[in-house]
């Protein structure tokens, strides 16, 4: 067990804290009996966690006194959908979850997206808990208030925003990823510096290699991603504005998660870190910055055995204009007009709707080559 670090979120009536340490599954029912009006709280979970954490959990609850009935749905992308929130909802009822109950969300993004959408229209909203047990989930899709679920026309496209009571990140419990999970997750740490803390980025060329294994690497990453994240979310809750930062990486990374199908093929993680270098590489063609950066960003995916181009997603992938096709359905779309996520450096994106069809098409065709 490490001391928890604890980012808030000051939120005014929809403030929380992201409590981040090793450990702290075990200390949940400690953590998560002030909130609770009523000893029992509904968990949804993934199979995969299930098996490997959920005894632990249902015993810390045990100890501070909490009852809990536990959902496991199948594993990964495909479960973001209107079947397995149909599932999860009717669940929820069948318990009998009241208004002011809590329900837990335990698992990496796929769960807390669909969870947490669950909880957003359930009895028109019930209170839930994230307890993230992926580098992704802890560092980005736990905090923050986003949820939803995905469609065939495009990533997330059915959601709310909803935001969480309390955020437990237990560091430890990332020990039992699979390494590619691990690393994709990573994509979105990278993307923090990317976006905007370049002293942050180059903390990671030199420190991200050891995550895996530091234990107190891992929480400060962590920490810091989260409070970055946190920042930015407070100022611009609804992304009007500042938050469409947090989507770099992502008008490129969605519509490759839509055309290979929400599968292995490609994890999220994995479409956000393709998608940043080619924000970068085409923020390089535009003039916005110079080669180095996009030359940084390529060298510390590669040095993470992350992918980066298009050429590395197994299968085929639809042309050029099936791929601007699919982008068409981004969340950051204003009258018909893409917008990207660019940047005039490392950690100095900003948001443009100045990308012309022939620069973004020569990026596409660079990145389908070996
Ligand atoms: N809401 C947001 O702000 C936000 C932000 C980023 C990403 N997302 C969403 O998050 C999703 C991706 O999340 P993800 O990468 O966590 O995927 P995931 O939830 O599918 O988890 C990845 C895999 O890891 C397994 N797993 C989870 N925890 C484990 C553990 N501790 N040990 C062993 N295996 C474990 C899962 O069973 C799954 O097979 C995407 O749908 C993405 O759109 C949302
Ligand atoms: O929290 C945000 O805002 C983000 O954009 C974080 C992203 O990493 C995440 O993948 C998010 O779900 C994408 O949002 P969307 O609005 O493009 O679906
Ligand atoms: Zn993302």
């Amino acid at each position: 067990m490490t001391d928890p670090v604890t980012v808030h979120v000051p939120l005014g009536d929809r403030a929380y804290d992201v409590r981040i340490g090793a450990g702290l599954i075990d200390r949940a029912g400690a953590e998560i009996a002030p909130l609770l009006r009523r000893p029992r709280v509904a968990i949804v979970t993934d199979e995969t966690v299930a098996g490997l954490h959920l005894e632990r959990l249902c015993r810390a609850l045990s100890a501070g006194g909490i009852d809990s009935e536990a959902l496991a749905l199948p594993a990964g992308e495909a479960t973001k959908s209107w079947p397995h929130l149909t599932r999860t909802v009717e669940w929820l009822l069948q318990q009998k979850v009241e208004r002011r109950d809590i329900v837990l969300a335990f698992g990496g993004g796929v769960i807390g997206d669909l969870v947490g959408f669950a909880a957003a229209i359930l009895r028109r909203g019930v209170r839930f808990v994230q307890i993230p047990t992926t580098l992704l989930a802890q560092v980005d899709s736990s905090v923050g208030g986003k949820t939803g679920i995905n469609s065939a026309h495009g990533k997330n496209l059915i959601g709310a925003f909803h935001q969480p009571a309390l955020v437990l990140a237990d560091i430890a419990v990332l020990d039992t990823l699979r390494p590619r999970d691990f690393l994709a997750g990573y994509g979105e740490v990278a993307k923090y510096g990317l976006l905007g803390d370049a002293g942050f980025f180059a903390w990671l060329e030199e420190n991200a290699p050891k995550l895996r294994d530091d234990m107190a690497l891992r929480q400060q990453a962590v920490a810091h991603s989260v409070a970055m994240k946190a920042g930015i979310v407070t100022r611009d809750e609804t992304e009007q504005g500042e938050r469409a930062l947090l989507n770099l990486g992502h008008t490129f990374g969605h519509a490759l998660e839509a055309a290979t199908g929400y599968s292995d093929r490609l994890l999220h993680g994995e479409g956000v870190a393709i998608g940043c270098a080619l924000a970068f590489d085409l923020s390089a063609r535009m003039g916005l910055c110079s080669q180095e950066a996009p030359s940084r960003v390529l060298e510390h995916l590669r040095q993470m055995g992350m992918p980066a181009r298009l050429s590395q997603i197994p299968g085929d992938l639809p042309d050029d204009a099936g791929l601007i096709q699919l982008m068409g359905q981004d969340k950051k779309v204003v009258d018909g007009q893409l917008r990207f996520v660019l940047a005039r450096g490392i950690g100095e994106a900003f948001v443009s709707d100045e990308v012309e069809a022939d620069q973004l098409a020569a990026v596409l065709r660079d990145a389908r080559l070996p």
